[in-house]
Protein backbone atom coordinates (compact mmCIF):
# COMPACT_ATOMS: atom_id res chain seq x y z
CA UNK A 1 0.00 0.00 0.00
CA UNK A 2 2.79 2.38 0.80
CA UNK A 3 6.06 1.52 -1.18
CA UNK A 4 8.85 4.33 -0.66
CA UNK A 5 11.89 4.26 -2.39
CA UNK A 6 15.50 6.05 -2.07
CA UNK A 7 12.82 9.11 -0.91
CA UNK A 8 14.85 12.67 -0.77
CA UNK A 9 13.22 15.70 0.59
CA UNK A 10 14.56 18.80 1.10
CA UNK A 11 13.46 22.27 2.75
CA UNK A 12 15.54 24.44 0.44
CA UNK A 13 19.16 23.51 1.10
CA UNK A 14 18.40 21.71 4.24
CA UNK A 15 17.84 17.86 3.59
CA UNK A 16 14.77 16.25 5.75
CA UNK A 17 14.62 12.83 4.01
CA UNK A 18 18.05 11.44 2.89
CA UNK A 19 17.43 7.81 0.77
CA UNK A 20 14.21 6.65 2.83
CA UNK A 21 13.33 3.31 1.82
CA UNK A 22 10.29 2.07 3.29
CA UNK A 23 6.85 -0.18 2.76
CA UNK A 24 3.80 -1.15 4.51
CA UNK A 25 1.71 -4.02 2.66
CA UNK A 26 -2.17 -4.88 2.53
CA UNK A 27 -3.41 -4.91 5.98
CA UNK A 28 -0.40 -4.51 8.38
CA UNK A 29 -0.07 -2.11 10.54
CA UNK A 30 3.72 -0.32 11.02
CA UNK A 31 5.24 1.59 13.06
CA UNK A 32 7.88 4.71 12.27
CA UNK A 33 9.27 5.75 15.42
CA UNK A 34 12.79 8.63 15.74
CA UNK A 35 13.00 11.47 17.94
CA UNK A 36 12.22 15.27 17.21
CA UNK A 37 13.30 16.58 13.74
CA UNK A 38 14.09 12.82 12.18
CA UNK A 39 11.39 13.68 9.63
CA UNK A 40 8.62 11.54 10.42
CA UNK A 41 5.78 14.37 9.83
CA UNK A 42 7.69 15.58 6.89
CA UNK A 43 7.25 11.54 5.40
CA UNK A 44 3.93 11.88 5.96
CA UNK A 45 3.21 14.66 4.12
CA UNK A 46 5.00 13.50 1.41
CA UNK A 47 3.31 10.52 1.41
CA UNK A 48 -0.44 12.53 1.32
CA UNK A 49 0.97 14.58 -1.65
CA UNK A 50 1.79 17.96 0.26
CA UNK A 51 5.38 18.62 -0.22
CA UNK A 52 6.98 16.51 -3.44
CA UNK A 53 10.37 14.62 -3.47
CA UNK A 54 13.68 16.21 -4.91
CA UNK A 55 14.39 12.48 -5.62
CA UNK A 56 13.08 8.71 -5.20
CA UNK A 57 9.67 7.16 -5.37
CA UNK A 58 6.78 7.30 -3.90
CA UNK A 59 4.14 4.74 -4.45
CA UNK A 60 0.85 4.66 -2.81
CA UNK A 61 -1.42 1.29 -3.90
CA UNK A 62 -4.86 2.26 -2.54
CA UNK A 63 -7.08 5.72 -1.08
CA UNK A 64 -4.61 7.27 1.40
CA UNK A 65 -5.55 9.29 4.15
CA UNK A 66 -3.47 11.02 6.88
CA UNK A 67 -4.18 12.49 10.46
CA UNK A 68 -2.06 14.67 10.82
CA UNK A 69 0.22 15.89 13.60
CA UNK A 70 -1.30 18.44 15.80
CA UNK A 71 -5.09 17.35 15.19
CA UNK A 72 -5.26 20.39 12.55
CA UNK A 73 -9.24 20.83 12.94
CA UNK A 74 -11.29 23.40 12.39
CA UNK A 75 -11.83 24.98 15.81
CA UNK A 76 -15.39 26.83 14.89
CA UNK A 77 -17.09 24.36 12.86
CA UNK A 78 -18.59 21.53 14.45
CA UNK A 79 -17.81 18.18 14.72
CA UNK A 80 -20.05 17.05 12.26
CA UNK A 81 -18.64 19.59 9.72
CA UNK A 82 -15.36 18.56 10.00
CA UNK A 83 -16.53 15.10 9.50
CA UNK A 84 -18.17 16.13 6.28
CA UNK A 85 -15.10 17.96 4.93
CA UNK A 86 -13.18 14.69 5.10
CA UNK A 87 -15.71 12.89 3.00
CA UNK A 88 -15.26 15.97 0.49
CA UNK A 89 -12.94 14.32 -1.86
CA UNK A 90 -14.57 10.59 -1.56
CA UNK A 91 -17.82 12.13 -2.35
CA UNK A 92 -19.07 10.58 0.99
CA UNK A 93 -21.63 12.72 2.87
CA UNK A 94 -22.54 9.84 4.93
CA UNK A 95 -20.97 9.98 8.90
CA UNK A 96 -22.84 6.98 10.28
CA UNK A 97 -19.90 4.22 9.17
CA UNK A 98 -17.48 6.76 11.16
CA UNK A 99 -20.17 6.65 14.07
CA UNK A 100 -20.50 2.97 14.16
CA UNK A 101 -16.79 2.48 15.01
CA UNK A 102 -16.16 5.83 16.52
CA UNK A 103 -19.46 6.21 18.73
CA UNK A 104 -18.61 8.98 20.67
CA UNK A 105 -18.57 11.39 17.46
CA UNK A 106 -22.06 10.70 16.83
CA UNK A 107 -22.53 12.70 20.72
CA UNK A 108 -20.07 15.26 19.90
CA UNK A 109 -21.48 15.99 16.27
CA UNK A 110 -23.70 19.17 17.19
CA UNK A 111 -20.20 20.13 19.19
CA UNK A 112 -17.99 22.96 17.98
CA UNK A 113 -14.83 21.08 17.51
CA UNK A 114 -12.39 23.97 19.24
CA UNK A 115 -13.87 23.46 22.59
CA UNK A 116 -13.46 19.44 22.57
CA UNK A 117 -10.89 17.86 24.82
CA UNK A 118 -7.48 16.82 23.40
CA UNK A 119 -8.17 13.29 23.15
CA UNK A 120 -12.12 14.13 21.41
CA UNK A 121 -9.97 16.14 19.09
CA UNK A 122 -7.99 13.66 18.43
CA UNK A 123 -10.97 11.23 17.40
CA UNK A 124 -12.92 13.67 15.33
CA UNK A 125 -9.13 14.06 13.16
CA UNK A 126 -9.13 10.02 12.65
CA UNK A 127 -13.24 10.48 12.09
CA UNK A 128 -12.21 12.98 9.41
CA UNK A 129 -9.80 11.13 7.69
CA UNK A 130 -12.06 7.55 7.63
CA UNK A 131 -14.59 9.64 5.90
CA UNK A 132 -12.47 9.33 2.65
CA UNK A 133 -12.99 5.27 3.23
CA UNK A 134 -8.97 5.07 3.50
CA UNK A 135 -7.44 2.05 2.64
CA UNK A 136 -4.16 3.06 3.93
CA UNK A 137 -4.23 5.25 6.84
CA UNK A 138 -1.02 7.43 7.92
CA UNK A 139 -1.47 8.51 11.44
CA UNK A 140 1.37 11.30 12.96
CA UNK A 141 1.36 11.50 16.29
CA UNK A 142 -1.72 8.96 17.87
CA UNK A 143 -0.07 9.66 21.48
CA UNK A 144 0.75 13.36 21.11
CA UNK A 145 -0.54 15.63 24.49
CA UNK A 146 -3.37 12.44 25.46
CA UNK A 147 -3.46 10.60 28.41
CA UNK A 148 -2.36 6.81 28.75
CA UNK A 149 -6.21 5.98 28.70
CA UNK A 150 -7.07 8.24 25.59
CA UNK A 151 -4.08 6.98 23.53
CA UNK A 152 -5.39 3.52 24.59
CA UNK A 153 -8.81 3.56 23.63
CA UNK A 154 -8.36 5.75 20.58
CA UNK A 155 -5.39 2.76 19.34
CA UNK A 156 -8.32 -0.15 19.89
CA UNK A 157 -10.37 1.86 17.06
CA UNK A 158 -7.07 1.88 15.30
CA UNK A 159 -6.24 -1.59 15.75
CA UNK A 160 -10.34 -2.55 15.23
CA UNK A 161 -10.13 -0.87 11.83
CA UNK A 162 -7.05 -2.64 10.67
CA UNK A 163 -8.43 -6.25 11.94
CA UNK A 164 -11.68 -5.63 10.77
CA UNK A 165 -11.70 -3.51 7.42
CA UNK A 166 -7.86 -4.70 6.33
CA UNK A 167 -7.05 -1.16 6.23
CA UNK A 168 -3.06 -0.59 6.85
CA UNK A 169 -2.07 1.87 8.98
CA UNK A 170 1.31 3.26 9.30
CA UNK A 171 1.69 4.85 12.84
CA UNK A 172 3.98 7.64 13.61
CA UNK A 173 5.12 7.31 17.22
CA UNK A 174 7.56 8.38 19.88
CA UNK A 175 5.93 6.44 22.31
CA UNK A 176 7.76 3.25 21.61
CA UNK A 177 6.39 1.32 23.32
CA UNK A 178 2.58 1.85 22.40
CA UNK A 179 4.12 1.36 18.60
CA UNK A 180 5.75 -1.75 19.43
CA UNK A 181 2.37 -3.10 21.59
CA UNK A 182 0.14 -2.35 18.12
CA UNK A 183 2.46 -3.15 15.18
CA UNK A 184 4.25 -6.20 14.05
CA UNK A 185 7.47 -4.30 12.02
CA UNK A 186 8.86 -0.40 12.77
CA UNK A 187 11.26 1.74 11.10
CA UNK A 188 13.36 3.74 13.27
CA UNK A 189 14.09 6.95 11.36
CA UNK A 190 16.61 9.05 12.92
CA UNK A 191 18.38 12.70 11.02
CA UNK A 192 16.43 12.05 7.70
CA UNK A 193 17.69 8.52 7.51
CA UNK A 194 16.49 4.68 8.63
CA UNK A 195 18.45 3.29 10.71
CA UNK A 196 16.87 0.29 11.98
CA UNK A 197 14.50 -1.66 10.87
CA UNK A 198 12.34 -5.33 11.39
CA UNK A 199 9.83 -7.16 13.48
CA UNK A 200 8.79 -5.00 16.48
CA UNK A 201 10.07 -8.38 18.73
CA UNK A 202 13.26 -7.73 17.38
CA UNK A 203 13.63 -4.40 17.45
CA UNK A 204 12.70 -4.19 21.00
CA UNK A 205 15.96 -6.49 22.06
CA UNK A 206 18.21 -4.52 20.11
CA UNK A 207 20.15 -2.72 22.83
CA UNK A 208 20.76 1.06 20.63
CA UNK A 209 17.01 0.73 20.15
CA UNK A 210 15.95 0.01 23.77
CA UNK A 211 18.23 2.31 25.19
CA UNK A 212 17.03 5.33 22.90
CA UNK A 213 13.40 4.50 22.65
CA UNK A 214 12.42 2.25 25.54
CA UNK A 215 14.71 3.59 28.45
CA UNK A 216 13.41 5.57 31.33
CA UNK A 217 11.96 8.71 29.60
CA UNK A 218 9.81 6.08 27.68
CA UNK A 219 6.45 5.15 30.27
N1 LIG B 1 8.63 23.89 6.53
C1 LIG B 1 9.89 23.64 6.86
N2 LIG B 1 10.89 24.43 6.42
C2 LIG B 1 12.19 24.17 6.74
N3 LIG B 1 12.58 23.12 7.49
C3 LIG B 1 11.63 22.31 7.95
C4 LIG B 1 10.24 22.52 7.67
N4 LIG B 1 9.52 21.53 8.27
C5 LIG B 1 10.42 20.75 8.90
N5 LIG B 1 11.67 21.20 8.71
C6 LIG B 1 12.91 20.60 9.22
O1 LIG B 1 13.01 19.28 8.69
C7 LIG B 1 13.47 18.37 9.70
C8 LIG B 1 12.45 17.27 9.91
O2 LIG B 1 11.27 17.84 10.48
P1 LIG B 1 9.96 16.98 10.76
O3 LIG B 1 8.91 17.92 11.23
O4 LIG B 1 9.67 16.14 9.58
O5 LIG B 1 10.48 16.05 11.95
P2 LIG B 1 9.63 15.12 12.93
O6 LIG B 1 10.39 13.85 13.05
O7 LIG B 1 8.22 15.04 12.49
O8 LIG B 1 9.76 15.94 14.29
P3 LIG B 1 8.70 16.05 15.53
O9 LIG B 1 8.69 14.72 16.20
O10 LIG B 1 9.35 17.10 16.37
O11 LIG B 1 7.37 16.47 14.98
C9 LIG B 1 13.75 19.21 10.94
O12 LIG B 1 15.11 19.55 10.96
C10 LIG B 1 12.89 20.46 10.73
O13 LIG B 1 13.47 21.57 11.36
Amino acid sequence: MIDVADLVVEYGTATALDRVTLAVDKGEMVALLGPNGAGKSTLANTLAGLLAPASGTVRIGGRLALVPEGRQLFPDMSVADNLALGGWRSGQRDPAPVYELLPRLADLAGRRAGVLSGGEQQMVAVGRALMSRPQVLVVDELSLGLAPNITADLAAHLTRLNREQGVAVLLIEQNARLAFELCSRAYVLESGQVQAEGPCAELAGDPRVASAYLGGAIT
